[in-house]
């Protein structure tokens, strides 16, 4: 019975935008749990899709790109027409309305997001001796997977991570973690949880249809989070 049955994630077709960063780990991720992912780098590939997850890179250069393709300004309709999107680390940076710290090109023309998620986030925010670091999270609103239950901890990586620092009345917190309370100018502190004066830093949000996290559970086999992105896009969550 339950082999002829379809996959849950069956039908549910995602867009993974190709500009730049860790594509395939998203594509695979996706597949893995029966959905359809096709890369898009073209305005028509965003024809089709039911959802788009920009993935974990550099968010400059994501951004530059997505400018230079002409994807930004219909992807920015897509998701302000309400299609669901998931950012991992600088994709969670592009889904944000506003950058504390964005980086200036020559010109001192700052950074573009796409933006649809209220809140401000902090790039690099970790400071250098945790520039990348592994832990165990909680994470609300995940369901049971054939490799983890709802309720076990999420084994997050987080490189040259952003927190988010600010978030508006229509987002919900889904994870946060400890870090140090100041943060790092320029992301240099050499602060961390173990020191005092560590708060809770929000890592992963939720608004509406637009999901976010702050680390990248596409690299580490943790599939959760986009079954929950899954389950967005069908309206079961
Ligand atoms: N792993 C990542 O995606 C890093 C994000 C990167 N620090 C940026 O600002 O875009």
């Amino acid at each position: 019975m339950a082999s002829s049955s379809p996959s849950p994630s069956s039908g549910v077709r995602i867009g993974v935008l190709a500009v730049q960063g860790d594509v395939r780990e998203h594509i695979r991720t996706i597949e893995s749990l029966g959905g359809t992912a096709t890369a898009v780098r073209r305005p028509s590939e965003l024809e089709g899709i039911d959802g788009i997850i920009i993935p974990g890179g550099e968010s400059t250069t994501i951004d530059k790109l997505t400018r230079a393709f002409d994807l930004a300004e219909p992807l920015r309709a897509r998701i302000l027409g309400g299609l669901p999107a998931y950012g991992s680390c600088a994709g969670m940076i592009m889904l944000a309305d506003v950058i504390a710290d964005p980086s200036t090109d020559r010109q001192g023309n700052p950074q573009q997001t796409l933006g649809g998620l209220d809140i401000v986030v902090r790039r690099n925010a970790f400071g250098r001796q945790r520039e990348s670091f592994e832990t165990d999270l909680a994470f609300t609103g995940l369901a049971d997977t054939a490799g983890a239950g709802g309720n076990d901890p999420v084994r997050a990586v987080f490189i040259r991570a952003p927190w988010v620092e600010k978030v508006g009345p229509s987002v919900e917190v889904l994870a946060e973690v400890p870090a140090p309370e100041t943060p790092p100018p320029g992301g240099s502190s050499d602060g961390g949880p173990e020191k005092s004066g560590a708060v809770a830093r929000i890592v992963a949000v939720r608004s509406g249809n637009l999901l976010a996290t702050s680390f990248h559970p596409e690299v580490t086999g943790e599939r959760r989070v986009h079954e929950l992105f899954i389950r967005m896009i069908r309206g079961e969550a």
